[in-house]
């Protein structure tokens, strides 16, 4: 009996360790399933949602090509954004140094997360900028994109921007101001050359930034084109800005464009950047670009060309550039929307009925008039931006202009029937109402409210007020630069290359003056010189050309060149976009391989004699234009 006791309880062991091993195995399988069905979980959950919130990009081949960084990475980049990396601030973000963890020194923009503007800049940044390689262009290395935030990362230029060497008391020396000019000239020939070409569409110092050896690079595409069909005036530019706000890829519209090479040292591929683009065009552009005599063909190939102002009502245009501009200066009526064009085209009678010309945006920037300095910085500032920045200005000052196009209404027609599409139409409709406010709001600084000892100040002293009028951008580009055939009331949405080169010619005279194109001073007396492009105007006809450089500079700048720069400026500041020369034309008049050609003489009348009394020369020895180009009488 005894010795049956062992084998008892041996049993029993074996039994009680199977039971223990079956436990630990049904325990450890279920945790191992319970791990599995919540990791497959997570899977499904997170490429939903990387899905969603990555495809508007990497659905676009461009982005591909670029390198994307993580929030984490840049933000250790710049010392979590701080301070001391701070660069500068633009209107879409703000800018700051960093440097990446393999050493190199980059600047990072931060886009404001809650600006449409951000969205479309930072799309149009890297469509374009993405597919570029030019030494005379700033280089984008990469982005990121994280939730609501988008960061572009470009390479660090040490010498930041002209603007803050032309406007600061460092001032910059001829040798660099002439080579900048040429560079400038160079990438513009560049972007303008490409196929298809790319119009920048805001030109200004601010755009314009600087190596270690001063050599200048355009920079900020975020208002840029592709010209994609040049033959076609409705469908003359393609950029798809639709389906950022709601979410959809915009790398889904079909490919339009053909893979490019470049007869430059500099390389171009805009294959991919074109797959991303849609045709988007207004059609009442076209109309607006015909009252403008802007030269394009219509559907039925008609070529609609300058000839064009007589049949928009303009009196007598023959083709003596002479009548089209006193056509194109006197005549042509910018009250209109598009069934009024058509209506005076066929009707004489209208012309009757049609307001002043002098109420346009010409009038204001030549500064005609009997206008104090309030009224004159008042009026023309109303001619170039959104009257409803104020509520009060509106009702007060333009309310019998209604009619006219908003600037800042613009973005809100060309989109909302996109986004009224969306299954979201009233809450998307109602946020970007509340951005379009918030805006407004943010743009009022520019307004001149009744009764506001603050604005009245700002505006009799003028210089804060002109610092921050020639730099706001507009969705058309900033104020006092861009070309009146695109900025102006009535002035088209497309851009074309003489756009560019109307602010290159405004740049130019920035460059050799020191000044900002609107430079209103306390003194009534230097009213005449606020308005740089027809102060220059008012010295091209007096023969005192070399009055406008820079007094900083002394005597100490080649005359022949400052002499060369403000002619050609004068010529790309022609209001007939046909009339500006080419970019390719621009180069080589500036390096000496081609004569300035003649233009016609456009002659700004003087402000208000009253108020600024005679024109004065603050040189002693006034020295007459080297080639004499604008001594003769007007054409
Ligand atoms: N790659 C860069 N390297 C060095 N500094 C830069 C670089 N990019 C921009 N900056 C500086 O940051 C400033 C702000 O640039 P940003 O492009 O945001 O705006 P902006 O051109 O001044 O104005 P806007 O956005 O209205 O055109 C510039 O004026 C320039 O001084």
């Amino acid at each position: 009996m005894p010795s049956r006791q062992p084998a008892f309880t041996h049993q029993q062991s074996t039994k009680h360790r199977a039971t223990f091993i079956f436990v630990i195995i049904t325990v450890f399988s279920s945790v191992l399933i319970l791990f599995g069905v919540i990791y497959l979980i997570y899977y499904v959950w997170y490429s939903l949602i990387h899905r969603t919130r990555t495809s508007p990009l990497d659905s676009c081949p461009v982005f591909l090509k670029l390198r994307r960084y993580t929030y984490k990475e840049l933000n250790s980049a710049t010392n979590g954004f701080s301070d001391d990396n701070f660069i500068g601030k633009g209107g879409s973000g703000t800018v700051y140094r960093g440097i990446l963890r393999n050493g190199k020194l980059v600047a990072v923009k931060l886009l404001d997360s809650d600006s449409l503007d951000a969205e479309r800049d930072f799309q149009n940044e890297l469509r374009i900028l993405g597919g570029l390689e030019s030494k005379f262009v700033v280089s984008l290395l990469g982005y990121c994109v994280d939730k609501r935030k988008r960061l572009v990362v470009y390479e660090y230029m040490p010498n930041r921007s002209l603007q803050d060497w032309l406007f600061s008391d460092r001032g910059l020396n001829w040798k660099r101001r002439f080579e900048i000019i040429v560079d400038v000239s160079r990438a513009l020939e560049f972007l303008h050359s490409c196929d298809p070409p790319v119009i920048h569409g805001d030109v200004k110092p601010s755009n314009v930034l600087l190596d270690a050896e001063f050599r200048a690079k355009l920079s900020d595409f975020g208002l840029s084109r592709l010209k994609i069909e040049p033959e076609f005036g409705v469908d003359l530019f393609s950029q798809d800005l639709s389906g950022t706000l709601a979410g959809d890829g915009a790398g889904e519209s079909s490919a339009i464009g053909t893979p490019v090479g470049s007869s430059h040292a500099n390389e171009v591929d805009f294959s991919l950047a074109l797959q991303a683009s849609s045709s988007s065009t207004p059609v009442n552009s076209k109309a607006v670009c015909n009252h403008l005599g802007l030269g394009f063909v219509n559907e039925k190939g008609k070529n609609l060309s300058v000839g064009n102002i007589e049949n928009c009502g303009a009196d007598g245009a023959d083709d003596s550039i002479n009548n089209k501009f006193t056509n194109y200066d006197g005549d042509l009526d910018h009250n209109f929307d598009n069934n009024h064009i058509t209506e005076s085209n066929s009707n004489p009678d209208h012309k009757t009925s049609k307001k002043q010309w002098g109420k346009d945006w010409w009038w204001k920037q030549e500064g005609s008039g009997e206008l104090s300095t309030r009224d004159y910085v008042r009026e023309w500032v109303g001619s170039q931006i959104c009257p409803s920045a104020n509520p009060d200005w509106e009702d007060d000052q333009i309310s019998e202009k209604k009619p006219h196009r908003k600037m800042q209404e613009w973005w809100k027609e060309e989109n909302l029937d996109d986004l009224a599409k969306t299954k979201v139409e009233k809450k998307i409709k109602r946020r970007f109402k509340l951005k379009i406010y918030k805006r407004k709001r943010n743009r009022s600084e520019f307004s001149f409210q009744k009764n506001s000892k603050n604005n009245a100040e700002t505006m009799n002293t003028g210089d804060v007020f002109s610092r921050e009028l020639s730099s706001t951008t507009s969705m058309r580009g900033t104020l006092c630069y861009v070309a009146p055939e695109y900025g102006g009331y009535g002035g088209c949405e497309y851009l074309i290359e003489k756009t560019d080169v109307y602010s290159f010619g405004v740049l130019i005279l920035v460059i050799v003056s020191g000044r900002r194109p609107l430079h209103v001073l306390a003194s009534p007396m230097k009213l005449e010189k606020a308005n740089l492009i027809s102060w220059c105007r008012q010295l091209a006809h007096g023969g005192d050309l070399l009055e406008l450089v820079d007094e900083r500079l002394k005597d100490d700048y080649d005359k022949s060149q400052a002499s060369l720069c403000v002619n050609l400026a004068l010529a790309c500041l022609q209001k007939m976009p046909e009339l500006r020369p080419d970019v390719g034309d621009v180069v080589k008049i500036l390096k000496g391989e081609m004569e300035l050609p003649v233009v016609p003489f456009e002659f700004s009348q003087s402000p208000p004699s009253k108020l600024v009394g005679r024109s004065r020369s603050r040189r002693k020895n006034k020295t007459l234009p080297i080639d004499g180009h604008y001594t003769r009488s007007r054409v």
